[in-house]
């Protein structure tokens, strides 16, 4: 089978990353409107319990995740809005610990950190996050004189402990989340060109043509219109198959679509549309010119010769219909010119191009 063609590239499966763009989203912002408003609740019932650095710093932090969440609404860029997001949440978690919050219950609210932090940032900036956060909160916890209060040492333990805890079971669930999530996209790509994939020669098929070309020629008619089609079909190969085998015929259909690749650019689509029948279609190129470039390419067919199992030295011919397509809807009718052209070329005796042109 020869490579995937380049064409294939233009299938993808931006639903599955989509998909996994919404749910960062959807983590971040959950925590970016219940911090909003708790933040703002904080600060209205306490202010006169806080510390002013304290409130002071909630209110910076809930501006600025305002803004980021509207600079994520204009933009859609998700991962600078949610570092920036997180090392706010950072820093005011740092604060926090070092004021102790109301009646010291700072510790309380850093355990959700990690567990967003994994879910919008992923594995690596989870874990330099997350980790930074312990490691802050262990020299504030545990420095000489660092923080505005000082906590008993069950609850520093115990907060560390729950702490690791969170940390670790957030980072195993997002790394094997996001582990399977790469292998699932690799399957689901590989299934997807596979199903517009002729499996023996390794172009794509006629179903590529509808569900792919044509949205490409609808989205993009500056690029893809006119098109020229190009129906393509082996002559006799029928006695071919028979005269040399199945295998052999199989052969010969694999080394004519290297041929179609070599002659033909890599703008051109290049299709098996079933059997012995293949579609090249040329974007930006009206029926004249197709009709020249088929005929240079039916001459190099007819001219290469093709090695049987017992060496012997084989040449094949094919005909082909060319037929213009002027917008997208006119694809059928299209075809379907393309095909009494090449009936035309069959009845003519074969070898032959036939096109509105000749
Ligand atoms: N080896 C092989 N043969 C195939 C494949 N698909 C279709 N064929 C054969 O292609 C042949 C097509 O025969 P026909 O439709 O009679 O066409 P032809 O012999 O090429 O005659 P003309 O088209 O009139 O020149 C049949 O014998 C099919 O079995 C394939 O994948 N591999």
């Amino acid at each position: 089978m020869v490579n995937k063609q380049n064409w294939l590239n233009v299938i993808n499966i931006d639903s599955v990353y989509s998909s996994d763009k919404q749910r960062q989203a959807f983590s971040l912002f959950t925590m970016i409107g219940i911090a909003i408003v708790v933040i703002t609740l904080l600060v209205f019932l306490n202010y006169s319990v806080y510390s002013p650095i304290l409130t002071v710093a909630l209110v910076i932090v809930n501006f600025t995740i305002i803004s980021c969440a509207i600079y994520f609404i204009k933009t859609g860029k998700l991962e600078i809005v949610a570092l920036i997001s997180m090392i706010i949440v950072f820093i005011m978690c740092i604060a926090l610990t070092y004021t102790g919050g109301k009646e010291n219950t700072a510790l309380y609210w850093l355990m959700f950190y990690p567990v967003v932090t994994f879910a919008s940032l992923g594995v690596r900036l989870g874990c330099w996050l997350g980790l930074s956060l312990l490691l802050c909160c262990i020299a504030l916890l545990y420095g000489p004189n660092f923080g505005q209060v000082s906590y008993g040492d069950v609850e520093k333990t115990r907060f560390i402990a729950s702490f690791s805890l969170v940390f670790l079971f957030s980072f195993i669930g997002e790394y094997f989340r996001h582990k399977s999530h790469l292998a699932i996209a690799d399957i689901t790509l590989e299934q997807k060109q596979d199903a517009y994939t002729d499996p023996l020669t390794g172009v794509a098929n006629r179903r590529f043509i509808t569900s792919h070309f044509l949205k490409l020629a609808q989205t993009r008619p500056e690029q893809y219109l006119p098109f020229s089609i190009l129906l393509i079909d082996l002559d006799n190969f029928k006695s071919l198959n028979d005269t040399y085998g199945h295998g052999f015929g199989d052969t010969v259909l694999i080394e004519f679509t290297k041929l179609l690749e070599s002659q033909f650019s890599t703008s051109a689509l290049k299709s098996r549309y079933g059997g012995e029948e293949f579609v090249v279609i040329l974007p930006k190129l009206k029926s004249a010119e197709a009709t020249l470039l088929a005929d240079d390419f039916r001459e190099c067919v007819a001219k290469h010769l093709m090695i049987t199992n017992d060496n012997k030295k084989v040449t094949i011919t094919c005909s082909i219909g060319v037929a213009q397509v002027n917008e997208v809807e006119g694809y059928s009718n299209g075809l379907k010119e393309a095909d009494e052209f090449l009936y035309r070329a069959k009845a003519l005796g074969r070898n032959k191009v036939i096109s509105i042109n000749n």
